[in-house]
């Protein structure tokens, strides 16, 4: 069997008297898409903050390739090929597309003897067109800023600038929840394109249609913990909402439940 490229055991984090994650189990294995669901407070965002090193856990335990490791920081995970795409996309408007791929990680040209270099613009933009045009990303333009773009372009850019500086892993925070039905069907396109080379996709989403279609293994979680876990072509609409509102995978899934005391 082959191991997870990213495993979450037994992740406990609190606020205050709020257990907001309560012993969550999570995997990510290589090559797959796999949907984190959840009614609204399971602790999905909990999960991902601390899985992206933005958040840290109480206890519980993190292996990348079998290997324990310490997500104490948003380089951290980076360093491990982790990265998120935020609701917000963190983008700066003003700039172009290429522009934010590189942003916080510019290219430098080598000044004289051992001088700070400038920005090497063509290599840039050069990298960034490759980038585009390796996971099939096509702009309107990629030389106006981010901010005249469609909602579902800059969700483009914000992916593909994820997809060139992590190696392992993308969490990516509802992704289509903005977005028209076209704009929907070319960023989930570009998901697949993102998992065909080789990087795995966690999406959160409350589209359960959605992440039946897209998805090669979905992971439900309720009250903290994670209650499900099965292949997509195992499930239905209802079996998730099953899962998701009383810790059962319902009928005709095939989901691990894990040990629940609703469901014993
Ligand atoms: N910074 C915080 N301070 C206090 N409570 C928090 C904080 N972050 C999360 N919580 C609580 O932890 C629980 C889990 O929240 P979380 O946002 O992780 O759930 P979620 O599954 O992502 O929900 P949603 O789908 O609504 O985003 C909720 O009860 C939430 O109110």
């Amino acid at each position: 069997m082959v191991a997870p490229l990213l495993e979450a055991r037994g992740i406990r984090r609190r606020f205050g008297h709020v257990h907001a994650l309560d012993g969550a189990d999570f995997t990510v294995f290589p090559g797959e898409i796999c949907a984190l669901i959840g009614d609204n407070g399971a602790g999905k965002s909990t999960l991902v903050k601390i899985l992206s090193g933005a958040e840290k856990p109480d206890g519980g335990e993190i292996l990348v390739e079998g290997r324990p490791v310490a997500l104490d920081s948003p380089l951290a995970a980076q360093r491990h090929g982790i990265a998120t795409v935020y609701q917000d996309l963190a983008l700066a408007p003003e700039l172009t597309p290429a522009d934010n791929l590189f942003l916080g990680r510019e290219t430098l040209r080598p000044g004289i003897l051992g001088a700070l270099g400038f920005l090497d613009r063509a290599a840039m933009r050069r990298r960034a067109g490759e980038q585009f045009a390796r996971l099939g990303v096509r702009l309107r333009s990629a030389k106006v800023p981010v901010s005249t773009l469609s909602g579902g372009q800059r969700q483009s850019v914000a992916i593909a600038r994820a997809a060139m500086w992590a190696d392992r892993v993308i969490f990516m925070d509802e992704p289509t929840a903005a977005l028209g039905v076209v704009q929907t069907a070319r960023v989930l396109d570009l998901i697949r394109q993102v998992r065909d080379q080789g990087i795995s996709v966690v999406l959160i989403s409350h589209n359960m249609p959605q992440v039946i279609d897209v998805a090669d293994r979905i992971q439900v979680m309720r009250l903290g913990r994670r209650v499900a876990d099965m292949p997509a072509r195992d499930a239905t609409v209802a079996s998730l909402v099953a899962a998701m509102t009383s810790g059962a995978a319902g009928e005709g899934a095939a989901g691990t439940v894990a040990d629940n005391e609703e469901t014993a």
